[in-house]
């Protein structure tokens, strides 16, 4: 598992996403005082219940402190929502279930109270020094209200791991140019840069590198620099699939290449030597035997649906592990078939799918598309259907996974 990266110190209006590096302790009890959770009066429940009419003696606010003599025998203290309960009273009424004459109160007819009712006792929440967040929690509007509760202008957080992203093809022009008939918008950088920052990274969309070895070499050594480095297309079969080839020129250690898994087959994963060197066959030697920093690095399939249920399926875990998460596993829930759907055939297939929920549970229905190209049926999904492999059909009504995005 690799470590998290560094930490650093932020304001808590940009703190939304991140992940706490430090744990966030309760300066004070919580609440600091028994609050009233109503308004209404303060009295001693058993008093109130028997009927006996008591006289009120003055009214306190939320922001004021009773500074009169403590609640005694006979005696209610007109009280709002969130001030502090004096000593002496042991519950408050809702002023709606009372009956006030002057400054007198009674009982409504039939009404009884309990000790405690409408009380939040001193540190009935958290007492002072207790973790309320713990380390390792994505800061979300309610981590906000307790590290606000808790006085905490700043955070400690782990940063973000910064992430290269390189698009390789020669067929690719950037997406404000009008491509020529034969070529295709970098839409994945894009898509990459999208994903990398949903999961936590800070993405850098580098340029594109154009399928020839000087071209690709000079891309990676700058990618290399990284915390990760995902490049996409060029690691399949094909003449000029040249990925590969110049990861392993610059000293790279390959974890798996290939997943039994469809789209996504030629995905590749490893880490390579944080060296910032153009490889050249002259300086071979200075990748071998690698003793400094490493960088992590994929290569996804360039098909840009192959791309995104890669990056779901392994590089959002790689990117949460680098920024301190514990959740790494993608989400995944199971949904009933829809419809029949044919045999997965002999890898895990991952097609794009639209989930629905109804009272009698959640289904799932499949997509049509053109294959893992079809950028545009993928975003009419909202989610991949999972068919295990295997040659046979699979029924309406029979249960399956379902990745989310
Ligand atoms: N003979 C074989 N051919 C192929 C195999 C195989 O096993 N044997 N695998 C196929 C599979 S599966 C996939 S997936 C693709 C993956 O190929 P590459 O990763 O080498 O990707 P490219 O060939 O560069 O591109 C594939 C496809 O995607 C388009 N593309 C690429 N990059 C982008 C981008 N940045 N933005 C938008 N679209 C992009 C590209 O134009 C191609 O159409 O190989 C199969 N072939
Ligand atoms: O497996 Mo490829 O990823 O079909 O598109």
């Amino acid at each position: 598992m690799p470590a998290p990266l560094e930490r650093e110190r932020i304001g808590l209006r940009d703190a939304d996403g991140r992940l706490l590096a430090e744990p966030i302790y309760a300066d004070r009890d919580q609440p600091p005082f028994d609050r009233s959770t109503r308004d209404g009066y303060a009295v001693r429940a058993a008093e109130l219940s028997a009927g006996t009419a008591l006289h009120i003696i003055g009214s306190l606010r939320a922001g004021e402190l009773w500074s009169g003599p403590a609640i005694s025998s006979g005696e209610a203290l007109e009280i709002m929502t969130g001030a502090p309960v004096p000593e002496g009273a042991d519950c408050v009424a809702m002023l709606e279930h009372v009956l006030r004459n002057g400054d007198n109160l009674s009982a409504q007819p039939a009404r009884t109270w309990k000790p405690g009712e409408n009380i939040v006792p001193r540190g009935a929440e958290a007492h002072a020094g207790d973790v309320v967040l713990p380390s390792g929690r994505t800061v979300g509007p309610a981590e906000v209200a307790v590290a606000a509760t808790s006085g905490c202008a700043t955070l400690e957080v782990y940063a973000r791991p910064r992430v290269a992203i390189i698009a390789t093809g020669d067929e690719l022009v950037g997406i404000a140019q009008q491509p020529e008939p034969w070529q295709i918008r970098n839409s994945n950088s894009w898509s990459l840069a999208s994903l990398v920052s949903a999961a936590g990274g800070s993405p850098e969309r580098l340029a594109i590198a154009r399928d020839e070895l000087d071209d690709l070499r000079e891309r990676i050594a700058q990618g290399s620099m990284w915390d990760l480095l995902v490049l996409s297309g060029g690691v399949s079969m094909g003449k000029h699939d040249l990925v590969e080839q110049v990861l392993t020129e610059c000293g790279a250690e390959f974890f798996f290449t290939g997943a039994w898994i469809q789209p996504g087959k030629p995905v590749v994963f490893g880490r390579l030597p944080k060296s910032g060197i153009v490889y050249h066959p002259s300086r071979a030697r200075e990748f071998e035997n690698w003793q400094g920093e490493w960088t992590y690095f994929f290569g996804l399939p360039g098909n840009p649906v192959s791309t995104e249920v890669c990056f779901h399926l392994f590089v959002a875990p790689l990117l949460r592990a680098l920024g301190g998460r514990a959740d790494l596993a993608p989400a995944f829930v199971e949904a009933r078939l829809a419809e029949d759907v044919k045999g997965a055939g002999a890898r895990t297939r991952f097609l794009p799918a639209q989930l629905t929920s109804a009272w009698d549970g959640v289904t799932v229905k499949l997509v049509p598309w053109q294959g893992s190209g079809d950028v545009a049926a993928s975003a009419r999904a909202g989610c991949f259907c999972v068919l295990p492999p295997s040659s046979e059909a699979l029924r309406a009504g029979d249960t399956v996974r379902v990745l989310l995005r």
